[in-house]
């Protein structure tokens, strides 16, 4: 039932009382409400006690006495200030700053507001600071003289690996590492040694910035340097010497006492390097070769590749190991019924570190660290990105270790530019086939353009074709063979044996030419070989003569990206990568890598 306004005057909070009942319908239309509002206003005025509505005078003054502590259960109540002491709150301000994971920019950094690629952030951040502090540090070393590498090193570095090359200069990475690791910085030794433990490094750096060297080279330093006190192998040499002697004086036959004593280091290599894949423990077994061509030790590689006859003679061979390169898989099982395997190595070096330290690898590659231990001095990790979560296991497991970081780490360099091929439109109509051998065909032209005419040799382009699913490679390298483009196929299913021959191509330093043709072959584009992969050939594989990169499939995140266009572009030179956008693409994910490029950022 409805209740009716009151029909006597009434004031103003009286009236709010009664509205505050349900139903209640005011009637403010009366004439006399002013002067009812005025008497009780005179009123609340002449008593003596305040209501309790009214604010104190000296409201807005603050306290007078220090009141900062108040005891009781309630003493925590109703305080303007966090109850925290001033000194630890400024340590922990200070601390922030300083942490390189903490994502939040600094007040001196620029406003990020790049909101898609915000919703992965999936790489740990390096603050603007620490970018800058490292610039300065990385100034002091112009010159591969100025490391205290020995002369054997230096020879077979500029003789071997950088022959026929003029005018070299460390990598920014090297500037930072070779000191590091080499003990020539002092600092850096004492912050990442432990009492019980090795000393730990982590090196971080742009793709194709030439971090094997710079890990390569210190570790094969320390071994050279320890091998001259090495008293099993001084006894090993003495007793080899003495019966040489004998039998060149004809004391002895040679074929009934041949000296067939193992080499003290026959299965105990003194340096181990960990990496993903077969193509990379090739690659990296390359340039030591080279080095240890004039350096004069053994190096050898076991991956899944090679047959069981060739792992046990490249671990077990009469002459010995120093350094083995390896798979963390078949190392492992090879310490399971060998464990001195890793009693005496010195140098663990675990390159693309975050795929070896990620869920996949992570068992077998801690237990292989933790074997080696006792007699571990340096354990490396390397990668070119550092994804949140190897630095959370990092700052966990290895607090001291030592972080080298180049200033412009997570950055895809600015000489390689990224065009977006925009798939979903006509000619296309979302069929990226016809796109990638169209972005195909522009590269052979180009090409063909700039060679200009009369040649007797036409140069030819090599572009690499990243896909995300393996089936997805054997599928567009047919498409394209379809239309008389040349193409091949590489994925974990391709016959290992295979890997070697196909990435050779894309691997190779030389030029790679072709006589000219005089009238119109079958073949649509005889200038272009692609080369259509998943993300097995993404991680560390060297492609310095690649110049494009097709993104047929966007990548699933930044550190792909970075990986991916990361084989162009390497060592200085300019590179193209071009992604084809579809319909279901993240064209917003795509835009802010292209704006990050073009701005020289950081990807996140
Ligand atoms: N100081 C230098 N000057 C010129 N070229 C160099 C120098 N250091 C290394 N290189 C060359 O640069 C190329 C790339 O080096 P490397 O493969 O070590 O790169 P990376 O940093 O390991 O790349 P990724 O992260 O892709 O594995 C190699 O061909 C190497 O010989």
């Amino acid at each position: 039932m409805m209740r009716r306004a009151a029909s006597s005057p009434a004031c103003s909070s009286c009236l709010a009382s009664l509205s505050a009942s349900r139903n209640f319908t005011p009637r403010i239309t009366q004439p006399w409400l002013p002067q009812i509002r005025h008497a009780h206003a005179a009123a609340r005025a002449s008593t003596e006690r305040p209501s309790r509505m009214v604010l104190a005078e000296n409201v807005g003054r603050g306290r007078s006495g220090s009141r900062t502590r108040r005891e009781g259960p309630f003493g925590n109540l109703n305080r303007r200030t966090a109850n925290v002491d001033p000194r630890r709150l400024a340590n922990e301000r200070e601390a922030a700053d300083r942490r390189p994971s903490r994502g939040a920019p600094r007040k001196d950094e620029p406003k990020d507001d790049r909101k898609a690629m915000k919703m992965q952030r999936i790489l740990a951040g390096v603050p603007h600071t620490k970018r800058q502090v490292i610039k300065d540090k990385m100034a002091g070393y112009e010159d591969f003289d100025q490391f205290d590498l020995l002369p054997v090193v230096k020879e077979a570095l500029m003789g071997e690996v950088f022959r026929g090359m003029t005018d070299l200069k460390p990598t920014p990475v090297q500037r930072l590492a070779l000191p590091a690791l080499l003990g020539q910085d002092t600092k850096t030794k004492s912050a990442s040694g432990s009492e019980s433990g090795p000393d730990s490094y982590l090196l971080a750096a742009e793709t194709g910035s030439g971090k094997t060297l710079a890990y390569l080279l210190p570790a094969i330093n320390a071994m050279k340097k320890t091998e001259a006190m090495d008293e099993d192998v001084k006894a090993w040499e003495e007793r080899r010497r003495t019966e040489m002697e004998l039998q060149a004086a004809g004391q002895v036959k040679r074929k009934a006492r041949p000296f067939d004593e193992p080499h003290p280091t026959m299965a105990r290599p003194k340096v181990i390097v960990l990496v993903p894949t077969s193509e990379l423990a090739q690659q990296v077994l390359r340039v030591s070769k080279s080095l240890s061509h004039v350096i004069k030790y053994k190096a050898e590689m076991i991956s899944s590749d090679l047959k069981p006859q060739q792992i046990q003679r490249n671990v077990y061979g009469a002459k010995g190991v120093d350094m083995i390169i390896a798979t963390p898989h078949l190392l492992a099982s090879i310490a399971d019924s060998d464990p001195n395997v890793l009693s005496r190595v010195n140098h663990l070096i675990i390159d693309e570190a975050d795929s070896l330290l990620d869920r996949s690898f992570s068992p077998v590659t801690t237990s292989i660290i933790e074997r080696a231990s006792p007699s571990l001095k340096q354990l490396i990790c390397v990668s070119a990105t550092i994804p949140r979560k190897l630095n959370n296991y990092l700052a966990t497991n290895y607090p001291k270790m030592h972080r080298i970081t180049t200033p412009n780490l997570h950055a895809i360099p600015r000489r390689v530019q990224l065009g977006v091929m925009d798939v979903s439109k006509p000619p296309y109509h979302n069929n990226k086939d016809v796109a990638c051998a169209e972005a195909l065909f522009t590269i052979g032209r180009e090409a063909a353009q700039h060679e200009g005419l009369n040649k007797s040799e036409i140069d030819v382009r090599r572009v690499i074709v990243f896909v995300n699913e393996r089936e997805k490679t054997e599928e567009v390298a047919k498409y394209l063979r379809s239309k008389n483009i040349q193409a091949e196929a590489l994925h974990r299913d391709t016959p290992e044996t295979r890997h070697g021959e196909i990435l050779e191509t894309f691997t190779s330093n030389e030029a790679l030419t072709i006589p000219a043709p005089t009238k119109p072959s079958a073949m649509k584009l005889p200038n272009v070989k692609a080369l259509v992969v998943t993300d097995l050939a993404s991680r560390g594989i060297d492609t310095l003569a690649v110049r494009h990169v097709i993104l047929y499939d966007v990548p699933h995140t930044s550190i792909d990206f970075i990986h991916r266009l990361g084989r162009a572009g390497r060592m200085g030179r300019r590179g193209r990568g071009i992604v084809l956008a579809g319909n279901d693409d993240r064209k917003d994910v795509i835009a802010e890598v292209k704006r990050s490029m073009f701005m020289g950022q950081a990807l996140i």
